[in-house]
């Protein structure tokens, strides 16, 4: 129930429907009225079963004069309302749909008076105007070779004319070449102009915009990078993702849908979804950024060798996967890490980070909290600074620093994973047999704990670094020899662990390789924004007044009107 005061309230025409039409300064709810009603169907209503529909004016798209519709084919059905009721005003708004998507939808007030139409549409524009977190100018780059290379088509298809319809201006580039777009971010463009910075592409592409951003944003400000240490400042543009890659982790985990337009609406309301960027150093060497997956051995082999499938899109990861799964190479190495407070929970607690998420609101504890609890954290290993080590063979090492849920995995590599708690859920997989390892991979896919397995153990951490261990020679010839007669790694079967080891693997960072294996990697809390507010819990179907049927519950996002 809407308690706050009416700013506006009419009688006016819905369709054929009379409806009582109501704005405060947070919600637009619309009635059929009980004479309208029993016109209609002959039953009056019971108490409590009024059709109402109620939308928040901050998921409010955009409100215009019925004939001055924004496409073609609604300008022609516009015309003919406004034929038959020439006072028309036309409210477009967000519509919650299947799984997470949201849809642009229409509904159509007539009026009795030329005045009160303008003054519906006055009232609410002024509400809109009130809204400063939505962006007016953005610089949107296109990938136009991400994913199945659709991603020109996407955006002037399916987004521009959206951006357009909310008023929103827009700088767009084509990238014509990698890093086209982080160079241009870095040095060129005039950021001053515009309210956020828009990638159409994968998570690659997504990458390049972040560098561009933070590295433009720490030179502003005179940080240096390469200092491990550093405080970085975060970057005031949020950035706005519209899938176009193969993978697109990041805006699946952060919107809980690849799908253009609802990137496009979330962009056009101005959420705000801050992000932990993971620094990535070798040395006094800035290397990358990261936010989503920092794989070094199976998920870093996998990345190397799809990188030479490229033509073959997004599938060339399932081909490069079965490959690095029946190679089965392990990598030897020590991992140190400094875990996270306790109160940031664990990556098997099974809180999952969904939008308003109260674990990303906890921030750090007051000082002798933090003493005590570092106190707990100690562990065998525990030199007493905090960090603990581990020494052995990995099939795998991934940091996630967000679930990385994905189509390929819908709970992703590390489901409990926060978007900006400050922490990254370190996952470690020792060698183990293919057989395991399968079985491993396969609970990505369902419901099953994939670090339920005695070869796997999981932190979350704030910093790590990474050693590898030099192989000695004799290994790697008999490595090189076996692959080269077969083109794999000899398959042993069974459960006996079998597997052989090269010498070293690469770090795939968001998809990109690096050019070291020793890092040292530490995360930035929120240093980043996007234009997403995080995975919304499944909701309640929207009540319309179409609907024959009993109101359903109102939703979080959705404030109903009796
Ligand atoms: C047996 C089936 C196992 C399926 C396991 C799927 C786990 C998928 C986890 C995906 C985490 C993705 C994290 C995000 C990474 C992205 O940053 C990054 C770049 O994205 P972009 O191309 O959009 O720019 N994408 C990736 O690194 C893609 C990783 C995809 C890995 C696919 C692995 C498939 C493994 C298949 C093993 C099959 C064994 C078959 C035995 C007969
Ligand atoms: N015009 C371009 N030509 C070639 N490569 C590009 C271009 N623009 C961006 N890239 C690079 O393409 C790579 C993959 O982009 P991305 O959009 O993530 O697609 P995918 O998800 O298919 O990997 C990124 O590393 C990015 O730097
Ligand atoms: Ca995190």
């Amino acid at each position: 129930m809407d308690k706050q005061p009416v700013l506006l309230c009419s009688r006016l025409f819905q369709k054929r429907r009379q409806a009582d039409v109501t704005l405060s300064r947070t919600v637009l709810a619309w009635t059929e009225t009980e004479k309208s009603r029993k016109r209609r169907t002959g039953i009056s209503s019971f108490s409590g079963k009024a059709h109402s529909q109620a939308v928040q004016v901050c998921e409010l798209v955009t409100v215009h004069k019925a004939e001055e519709d924004w496409t073609r084919r609604r300008k022609k059905k516009a015309k003919q309302v406004a034929e038959l009721y020439p006072h028309a005003f036309t409210v477009s708004y967000v519509r919650r749909t299947q799984q997470h998507r949201w849809r642009c939808a229409d509904v159509t007030f007539r009026c009795t008076s030329l005045a009160l139409c303008e003054r519906w549409i006055h009232v609410i524009n002024e509400r809109l105007s009130l809204l400063s977190n939505r962006p007016k100018s953005l610089l949107v780059y296109i990938n136009p070779y991400g994913g199945k290379r659709r991603g020109k088509h996407i955006y002037e298809q399916k987004v521009a004319p959206l951006f357009q319809h909310a008023c929103i201006s827009t700088d767009v580039i084509v990238t014509e070449h990698a890093n086209h777009a982080r160079d241009h971010l870095k040095t060129e463009a005039n950021l001053d102009k515009y309210d956020g910075v828009v990638c159409v592409g994968g998570d690659g592409m997504f990458s390049e915009i972040l560098h561009g951003l933070a590295t433009r944003t720490q030179t502003d400000h005179g940080v240096d990078q390469n200092q491990q240490d550093a405080e970085l400042v975060p970057c005031s543009l949020r950035i706005g993702i519209i899938p176009a890659g193969s993978t697109d982790c990041i805006c699946f985990a952060t919107v809980g849908t690849n799908d253009p337009v609802t990137s496009a609406l979330h962009i056009i309301v101005g959420d705000s979804q801050p992000m932990d960027v993971c620094s990535v150093h070798h040395d006094d060497t800035f290397l990358s950024y990261s936010v989503s997956l920092l794989g070094y051995g199976f998920y870093g082999d996998v990345q190397t060798d799809s990188e030479r499938k490229r033509w073959l899109g997004p599938a060339r990861y399932d081909l490069s996967g079965v490959k690095t799964f029946l190679n089965h190479n392990h990598y030897e190495g020590t991992i140190s890490f400094l875990p996270a407070e306790n109160h940031m929970g664990n990556p098997r607690d099974k809180l999952l980070c969904r939008s308003g998420c109260s674990v990303c609101q906890r921030g750090p504890p007051v000082k002798e909290q933090q003493w005590q609890l570092s106190e707990k954290k100690k562990t065998e290993t525990d030199d007493g600074s905090g960090w603990s080590v581990v020494r052995g063979k990995f099939l795998a090492i991934n940091a996630a620093s967000m679930s990385c849920a994905c189509p390929r995995s819908p709970k992703g590599l590390s489901p409990s994973a926060h978007l900006a708690d400050g922490t990254t859920d370190l996952i470690l997989v020792r060698r183990c047999s293919r057989l395991d390892f399968l079985k491993h991979l396969l609970r990505h896919t369902n419901k099953d704990d994939q670090f339920d397995h005695s070869f796997v153990e999981v932190h979350r951490v704030k910093k790590f670094r990474f050693q590898p261990w030099l192989q000695e020679p004799g290994s790697l010839e008999d490595l090189s020899e076996a692959t080269k007669k077969t083109g794999f790694a000899p398959i042993c079967s069974g459960q006996t662990p079998c597997s052989y080891s090269k010498a070293q693997s690469s770090w795939t960072c968001d998809g990109e390789i690096l050019c070291h294996a020793d890092i040292q990697v530490s995360v930035r809390c929120g240093l980043v924004r996007l234009f997403a507010r995080g995975i919304e819990e499944q909701q309640p179907q929207q009540c319309v007044l179409d609907d024959p049927g009993p109101l359903s519950a109102p939703d979080p996002g959705q404030q109903h009107v009796d």
